[in-house]
């Protein structure tokens, strides 16, 4: 049966207001299109591809709410830490329940594409399990990579490496490592060498935590980049984090952003949760926590913004919302001129969906499924000055849910 969602504006299609779909695909973007069974009026407002959280620890979500108290410094190590003991009482029904409450959140408000990085420093691989089952059963309607992420390091925990290959032999898409946690910057390095490899002997993406600190001396991002460079494997690679980046040099970050260019490696920031965790051994003045966001940009180097935590050792709130995450991120990191905020969409859009491979099957366009969100307004300027809700959610175009913009009951008199 063919549909029509008319009478709406579509991101990066100016002229365009109607979309037809068919059989779960977009067939046609534009105006005047013919008559369909079913039409459904979208009441003028915007349409964007599903937003897309390239980076969130499922494993970790909620676990901070029965935590009252226990975190005193808010840094990246206290989090690991007090992670350490959490996992040892963890239970399966437990890790799946609060995962697919965290995933409930993050569907409600219009993502419908997750990278997650499920902790594999644990011999049980309980949290693992538990994803790749999720994955499976919710793939109608959310898409979820997993990352195997060794938590406490590929080499400071004992078996490390072994288990982050296991991970992946039992069905992680991507590998994962944290090099500036291992106990050495040569083990560091040892942990960038050996995840390339992971990722190349069982062709998977990889995703690192990388320098996720202020130190600027931590710059294993310059090793990363250099060896998929070589083997010509940067789109498939994500640097995530990257604060130290922001404390570089200038002549240092200069001779690097031609190298990240030229490898066409994948950046992901995470503005709250950063902003929250860096900067802690600062006085004044004190760091944002940021990698060079706007310089990427400025240098067309990808880059795209994330949630991390919900509720976790490391970072108490979060809700899944990427509405909030954009705007945290275009402040931070100072991109909101009118031309910078008409494209802004992008970093939780287009270019996160990029960093996860999705060219296939995401986008406004025909032949693609249909998937997509509504917002409440009319343009993009609007919808990120007013931070708007979504609306509706389109998944292979069936609603995933559509609500009712807020009435009001009594309504201002002037
Ligand atoms: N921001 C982070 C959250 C969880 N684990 C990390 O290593 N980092």
């Amino acid at each position: 049966m063919k549909k029509k969602f008319f009478n709406a504006k579509f991101y990066r299609h100016d002229d365009a207001t109607e979309m037809v779909v068919e059989n779960g695909k977009i067939t046609h973007i534009g105006t005047g299109l013919p008559k369909c069974e079913e039409e459904i009026d979208l009441g003028g407002k915007l349409v964007l591809p599903p937003y897309v959280d390239p980076h969130l620890h499922l494993d970790y979500v909620y676990t901070g709410r029965n935590d009252g108290g226990k975190i005193k410094s808010g840094t990246l190590f206290e989090g690991i830490a007090r992670w350490h003991d959490i996992k040892k009482s963890q239970t399966r029904e437990d890790a799946r329940e609060r995962a697919l409450a965290a995933i409930r959140e993050e569907v409600s408000q219009g993502v419908q594409f997750i990278r997650t990085h499920i902790d594999v420093t644990d011999p049980k691989l309980l949290g693992l399990e538990v994803m790749l089952e999720l994955r499976e059963e919710l793939k109608d309607t959310v898409t979820i990579q997993i990352v195997s992420f060794p938590q406490e390091g590929m080499y400071a925990y004992k078996g490390g490496y072994e288990l982050v290959e296991e991970g992946l032999k039992m069905g992680a898409d991507c590998v994962g490592g944290i090099p500036h946690f291992e106990w050495a910057r040569e083990i560091g390095e040892k942990s960038v060498h050996s995840i390339v490899e992971l990722a190349l002997r069982h062709d998977k993406m990889f995703d690192v935590h990388c320098d996720e600190t202020d130190d600027p001396m931590a710059r294993f991002v310059e090793l990363l980049n250099a060896l998929v460079m070589i083997e010509g494997i940067g789109p498939k690679t994500t640097a995530s984090h990257t604060c130290s980046f922001g404390s570089a040099d200038d002549a240092y970050a200069f001779r690097m952003m031609s190298l990240f260019k030229a490898s066409g490696m994948n950046f992901i920031a995470c503005p709250t949760e950063n902003a929250y965790l860096q900067g802690r051994q600062d006085t004044y003045p004190k760091r944002r926590g940021l990698t060079r966001v706007k310089e990427f940009l400025e240098g067309g180097i990808n880059v795209s913004f994330a949630q991390d935590s919900i509720n976790d050792p490391w970072y108490p709130l979060g809700n899944g919302n990427l509405m909030n995450i954009l705007d945290n991120g275009i402040h931070l990191s100072q991109v909101a001129s009118f031309e910078e905020l008409e494209t802004a969409f992008n970093l939780i859009t287009y270019n996160s969906a990029k960093t996860m491979m999705l060219d296939k099957e995401y986008g406004l366009e025909a032949g693609k499924p249909a998937n997509f969100i509504v917002l409440n307004e009319s343009s993009v300027f609007e919808a990120i000055r007013k931070r708007v809700d979504v609306l509706a959610s389109v998944r292979n175009g069936n609603f995933l849910f559509r609500r009712q913009e807020p009435a009001y009951d009594i309504p201002l008199k002037f």
